[in-house]
């Protein structure tokens, strides 16, 4: 069936006038939860450097990607290690994923990075790197407009722990692009929504990325996101769903194949681990009460990727 597309809000985040940012970024939040961020500080170069190293890397034998192949979150994914819905049939997603985060502070020695070896990929740490501290300033930009669209103090996720230096994480993903003779839909990333706060994405502009504004509308309607060059996507995900009692919606979302090899680097913005997440004051009130427990950000990641993920069971550290 043909897909329609999806025209999502655009926020500029070099605007002066804060306030009326976070107004379209609310404004976002409650009807998509998906929007595209421009003018955000990382440079169109940056993005295509890392997407044409992580094609590098991708390219490299399996089993010297194998050599690098995670035991916990971080590290290398083959084809079908993630499956996000357990009623399909398939094996799991068809795409192969490389993941790492900050190399300070207790996760980068807990988790350490698998980087590939220099005489490989010379310049792949020093981009990756790099990208990790440009998206984290994104990040931690985008974070004190979200507290301000929902009416609480700018500061705000700083001071309850959940904007962590060290926490997010940096996703590379390669599709493969086959397409399923049958005719049938053939998921990259099959329907899903993200477990953390809010991320971001970037891609080669391959298609094939489109989500379901409405989950419970049986069967679901699914809507193409174009990428537009230089923006990222920004998504909200599900502990910024706890933590507004629903109000900010973590969007169902899936990649399919058009039959290309495609490219992308998500960025997921996730709090630190022992920060409690627990519905905001604002977003609840007698008629409206707390639908979702508070919970601890780790053992809500753990539970997820523990049903989502082969084999994750070594990655309970702390
Ligand atoms: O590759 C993409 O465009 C999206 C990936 C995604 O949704 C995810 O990894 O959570
Ligand atoms: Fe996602």
């Amino acid at each position: 069936m043909e897909s329609s597309t999806l025209l999502l809000p655009i926020i500029d985040l070099s605007s002066p006038d804060k306030i009326s940012t976070a107004q379209l970024i609310r404004r976002a939040c409650l009807d998509h939860g998906f929007f595209y961020l421009m003018n955000h500080g990382v440079s169109e170069e940056m993005i295509k450097k890392v997407l044409s190293e992580s094609k590098n890397f991708f390219s490299l034998p399996l089993d010297e990607k194998m050599v690098m192949a995670r035991s916990d979150l971080r590290g290398y994914s083959p084809l079908f290690d993630e499956k996000h819905e357990s009623s399909l049939t398939s094996k799991g997603d068809s795409k192969e994923m490389f993941t790492y985060g900050s190399s300070q502070g207790v996760l980068g020695q807990l988790y350490p990075n698998k980087w590939p070896s220099q005489d490989l990929l010379p310049l792949w740490r020093p981009a990756m790197e790099c990208y990790y501290n440009n998206v984290m300033d994104v990040g931690r930009k985008l974070l004190r407009l979200v507290a301000l669209a929902l009416n609480l103090e700018e500061d705000f996720f700083e001071r309850v722990g959940a904007l962590s230096d060290e926490a997010p994480v940096v996703r590379l993903l390669r599709y493969p692009g086959e397409l399923n003779p049958s005719g049938e839909v053939t998921c990259g990333t099959s329907a899903h929504s993200d477990f953390g706060m809010i991320t971001l994405l970037a891609t080669d502009g391959v298609p094939g990325l489109q989500v379901c504004r409405n989950k419970d509308k049986e069967p679901n309607v699914w809507e193409d996101v174009p990428g537009i060059e230089g923006a990222f996507v920004v998504n909200i995900g599900d502990l910024m769903e706890r933590w507004t009692n629903g109000l900010f919606r973590s969007t169902l979302h899936r990649v399919v194949s058009v039959g290309k090899e495609r490219y992308s680097v998500a960025v997921f913005l996730d709090p630190d681990p022992n920060c409690v997440v627990e519905c905001l004051e604002s977003c609840c009130n007698e008629s409206s009460p707390p639908r979702f427990p508070p919970v601890r950000a780790q053992d809500y990641f753990h539970e997820r990727f523990s049903q989502t993920l082969a084999s994750y069971s070594t990655g309970l550290k702390i």
